[in-house]
């Protein structure tokens, strides 16, 4: 059966996550919505990344569920994620620099071929058609990210806004259902930042995607999102559409830092 919509393609329960000391998420639970932009925002430290580390599998959690897609992401290994339909961009970006632009999109693509990143490397039999494949695919992503006339360049070559552009392709190479961008816009100028917001949107769009969204810049997590968490030490403090949130008196107080 055909998931409606607006179903949740995301759902976060009560997640718990401890450092030594440290409660890095205290209960925090949420949905995020078929097709939605969801932002998530908080000051320093209030558990943003943790829960990106979560739904990537890279940090384990002691209490509470996750669930991505209908199932529980408990069951899944680290280097399963992209497998299942999830991609993700980081705040240092995870790029082969000395790679070209086209093939570093090539390597987010494996998650998706039956070969895998090895056997292409070692050219086993049998990845003729899938490296056709993967090329045309990583090809028309170059396109669509206006990445055309630096597509046989070294990503070392390229200046840092083109990079993260770069490693967007990387995730959506991999044909994600839910794209999670961590601080897409830091380093970025105000022009590239105006860009990535309209980008962003023509992602979702254009590949039916769900996309999660870590970010400092205000004006640009209010202007995409659908949806807005926030999150303060480690606790959901407030959810809403961005008017919503951006009004709400507790995420005033926790990004002013005072009681008053
Ligand atoms: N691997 C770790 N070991 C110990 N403590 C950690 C670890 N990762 C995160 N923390 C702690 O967990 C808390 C939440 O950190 P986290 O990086 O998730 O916050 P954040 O909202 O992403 O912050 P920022 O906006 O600065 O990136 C912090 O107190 C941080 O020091």
């Amino acid at each position: 059966m055909t998931p409606a919509p607006d179903s949740a393609l995301l759902s976060v329960r009560d997640l718990c996550v401890r450092f030594r000391g440290i409660t890095a998420l205290d209960g925090v639970s949420f949905d995020v919505h078929r097709g939605h932009i969801a932002g998530l925002i908080g000051p320093n430290g209030a558990g943003k990344t943790t829960l990106f580390n979560c739904l990537s599998r890279l940090y384990g959690y002691a209490e509470g569920s996750i669930r991505f897609d209908g199932r529980a992401l408990e069951d899944a290994p680290a280097h399963r994620i992209a497998g299942l339909g999830i991609g993700r961009t980081f705040q240092n970006l995870a790029l082969f620099s000395s790679m070209t632009v086209l093939d570093n999109i090539k390597v987010g693509r494996h998650a998706r071929t039956r070969k895998g990143f090895l056997a292409n490397a070692l050219r086993l039999p049998g990845v003729g058609v899938e490296e056709h494949d993967s090329t045309r695919r990583a090809e028309e992503l170059v396109r669509f990210l206006g990445l055309d006339p630096v597509a046989d360049k070294r990503v070392s070559e390229l200046p840092f806004g083109t990079r993260k552009r770069v490693e967007l392709g990387r995730a959506l190479a991999s044909e994600p259902k839910l794209l999670l961008l961590d601080e897409p816009a830091a380093g970025l100028n105000h022009e590239e930042v105006g860009a990535l917001g309209s980008l962003i949107r023509a992602i979702r769009d254009q590949f039916r995607l769900t996309v999660l969204l870590v970010e400092h810049h205000m004006g640009l997590v209010m202007s995409v999102s659908d949806r807005v968490v926030a999150l303060n030490f480690g606790r959901k403090i407030a959810e809403g559409s961005p008017a919503e949130v951006r009004q709400d008196a507790g995420v005033i107080q926790a990004y002013l830092g005072t009681d008053s």
